[in-house]
């Protein structure tokens, strides 16, 4: 059984897979900076017990992180409860890929992860591009097996967030589909301005993409991507655990030499 750890800005994402890659089950915590490793383990215990799933038998860990002090946390979860040295996701892994960037250290590890899964999904001579909308969306592309780089902007919920947050009288909206892009009242204002700006966002850095490079394969992950990805007049593959998928693609191929 192996235990994945996936910690961005926003939540942990942890995943249990058994040995033959299938997951067990998969929860989130809010990424705050105050958690303990006895905090999450218990959150982890209690949900593996409710499932009926013995985490006992955990024989690997692997950790994506892009909060660097929650991935010391997970790392003393490792030691204190399972003995375990995890894999720490990083660009100097084994990796199925080559870099066409300045620095491939940079790469948030999450993103290092959903291109080796998308790589793995896809033929090695197609194109892909990856968007995940988490806290920040971001933009990965794949020339065959060649990471050559790709974008970041605002994540959905951090543009909501940061209206509410830098105005005095613009409330917190819920993201959902609005039919008309004319509110009639401060709150369909902010609803029709995000979704309709956020999925133009999207389409118009794709038809930026698909200029530079031609076709492509497109899959997207992240909370509010499946709502999104249907309005962009692409085919596309929503997978939410891609990230998972790829920690765990990247633990396969580095677990002997740990
Ligand atoms: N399972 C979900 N269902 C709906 N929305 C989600 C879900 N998970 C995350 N979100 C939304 O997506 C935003 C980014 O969350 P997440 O993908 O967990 O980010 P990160 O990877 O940066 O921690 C959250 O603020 C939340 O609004
Ligand atoms: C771009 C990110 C903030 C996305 O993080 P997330 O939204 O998943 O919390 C993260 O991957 C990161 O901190 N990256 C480092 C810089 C880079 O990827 O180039
Ligand atoms: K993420």
């Amino acid at each position: 059984m192996i235990l994945i750890f996936d910690i961005g800005n926003t939540h942990i994402v942890t995943g249990v897979f058994d040995n033959s890659g299938k997951l067990l089950l998969n929860f989130r915590v809010a990424s705050s900076e105050n958690l303990t490793e006895d905090q999450i383990f218990s959150y982890l215990k209690n949900i593996a017990d409710f499932n009926n799933i013995s985490i006992k038998s955990v024989n690997g860990i692997a950790i994506s992180s892009v909060v660097p002090n929650l991935t010391t946390i997970l790392f003393f979860l490792s030691r204190k409860y399972f003995n375990i040295n995890p894999i720490i996701v990083n660009s100097s892994l084994n990796l199925p890929i080559q870099f066409d960037v300045d620095n491939p250290a940079e790469l948030g590890a999450d993103r290092l992860a959903n291109i080796v899964r998308a790589h793995n999904l896809y033929p090695e001579n197609s194109k892909s591009v990856v968007i995940d909308f988490g806290t920040a969306t971001t933009f990965d592309i794949l020339q065959g097996n060649c990471y050559i780089g790709g974008s970041i902007l605002p994540g959905i919920d951090l543009s909501i967030r940061a209206l509410f947050k830098n105005t005095a009288k613009l409330p917190k909206v819920r993201f959902h589909r609005i039919n008309s892009v004319i509110g009639k009242n401060t709150i369909e204002h902010i609803n029709a301005g995000i979704y309709y700006g956020s999925i133009g966002q999207i389409k118009e850095i794709l038809r930026k993409i698909e200029e530079e490079i031609g076709n492509f394969n497109l899959i997207t992950t992240g909370g509010l991507g499946k709502i999104i990805s249907k309005e962009l007049n692409h085919k596309f593959e929503y997978m939410p655990d891609l990230t998972l998928n790829g920690i765990l693609d990247i633990y396969n191929i580095n677990k002997s030499s740990d």
